[in-house]
């Protein structure tokens, strides 16, 4: 078999199941998408007590035979356990149970595999849940590496409307952020003549949009905005499925994000960070980055780098070497800002 070039394949979902209670319906759901033999399944260590562990027992007494594998970290080396334990059981599919980190090694580990991979989000604070790429952290750089669209996604709205506020808010900070995203990748399509959709760049830019309007009406705890969160998500990652990368969803305020997470691992969440650099970003591109803000207030997102314990030092540090990140991808940091210019945007736009 000769492989595809895949950034001219779309790999979409198969089977899109959310709602209430839905997660208890994981084996029927599995019988439904065709899958055969055991299913490894991929869950954090919180995530597991509170939904991967259950999904085990339906799934055995749905007739398949399961193995847990609980995950701390999304590091290449995570990807690659996840691989021999599927090798040693034989696994049919992987089921990724939980928040980006887990399915990310879920969805690499079974590409890798060649099986398929069943998609389950315990929060709605990413949008990973639903596209065919993952985010890990290889020779301790952060890549987006080219995986598969998961075959089945199963948003429970009971469950993830139960999960910390602050998850929710990081996933409207992550759609907020296609924003700029966009904003960056029609700059490179103009400047560097960068392969562009135009399907991709308006489903992603639209899907953000549409979150800035639910804004004031988004409680976490209700289903009802869990729902709207999550077919958020799901949009966002068709996004990206159709583009073929993660273009549609990651300009320069992700490359602000990952440049954090490098100076400071752990500290605030993929989705915080995203939207507090997508504040900055829209600023340098001569945006409204103030309906940014009030939006990502209105969600109960942070706004200033207080507000999530992240020093100075590495905001400004951050802003400056963000360009570094993923070079090839253009967008306004263009070949970097001076301290002076990243100094000066994190003031004017009040993140510091
Ligand atoms: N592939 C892609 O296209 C994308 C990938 N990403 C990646 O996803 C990751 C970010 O995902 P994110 O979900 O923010 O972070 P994590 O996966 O790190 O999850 C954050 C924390 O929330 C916990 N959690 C999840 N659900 C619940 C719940 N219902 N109740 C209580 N706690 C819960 C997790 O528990 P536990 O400890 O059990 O895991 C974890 O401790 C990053 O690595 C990012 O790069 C982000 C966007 C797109
Ligand atoms: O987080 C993503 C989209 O929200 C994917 O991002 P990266 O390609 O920057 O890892
Ligand atoms: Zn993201």
């Amino acid at each position: 078999m000769r492989p595809l070039t895949r950034s001219k394949w779309m790999e979409l979902p198969r089977l899109v199941v959310v709602g209430s209670g839905v997660a208890m319906e994981v084996a029927d759901v599995c019988c439904n998408l065709k899958l055969k033999g055991g299913a490894l399944i991929v869950t954090g260590p919180k995530t597991c007590e509170l939904a991967g562990g259950e999904i085990s027992q339906r799934m055995e007494e749905g007739g398949f035979e399961t193995d847990l594998m609980i995950t701390k970290i999304s590091k290449i080396e995570e990807v690659e356990r996840a691989e021999r334990m599927a090798a040693e059981m034989e696994a049919g599919f992987l089921i990724g149970v939980g928040g980006g980190r887990s399915i990310d090694v879920a969805k690499l580990a079974s590409d890798r595999a060649g099986v398929h991979f069943v998609s389950v989000p315990t929060a709605a604070s990413h949008d990973g849940i639903c596209s065919a790429q993952a985010s890990l952290t290889i020779d301790g750089e952060t890549t987006s590496v080219s995986a598969q669209a998961p075959l089945g996604i199963i948003a429970d709205t009971a469950i993830i409307s139960k999960a910390p506020k602050r998850l929710l808010a990081a996933g409207c900070g992550d759609i907020i952020s296609n924003i700029t995203a966009i904003k960056d990748w029609k700059l490179a399509f103009r400047l560097r003549g960068e392969e562009y959709s135009e399907y991709a760049s308006a489903l992603s830019e639209m899907t953000a949009r549409m979150i800035v309007e639910s804004a004031p009406s988004l409680k976490p705890g209700l289903e009802e905005s869990a729902r709207v969160v999550v077919k958020a998500l799901l949009s966002s990652g068709v996004a990206m499925s159709i583009a073929g990368s993660s273009r549609p969803a990651s300009g320069s305020e992700h490359k602000f994000a990952h440049a954090v997470n490098q100076i400071e691992p752990g500290r605030a969440l993929h989705g915080e960070l995203c939207g507090l650099g997508t504040i900055v970003m829209m600023y340098l591109h001569g945006g409204d980055w103030e309906m940014i803000r009030e939006a990502l207030r209105e969600v109960g997102a942070p706004t200033s780098a207080s507000e999530i314990g992240l020093h100075e030092e590495t905001v400004i540090e951050a802003l400056t070497s963000a360009h570094k990140i993923r070079p090839e991808r253009y967008t306004i940091l263009g070949s970097g800002l001076t301290r002076e210019a990243a100094a000066a945007a994190a003031r004017k736009t009040k993140i510091l």
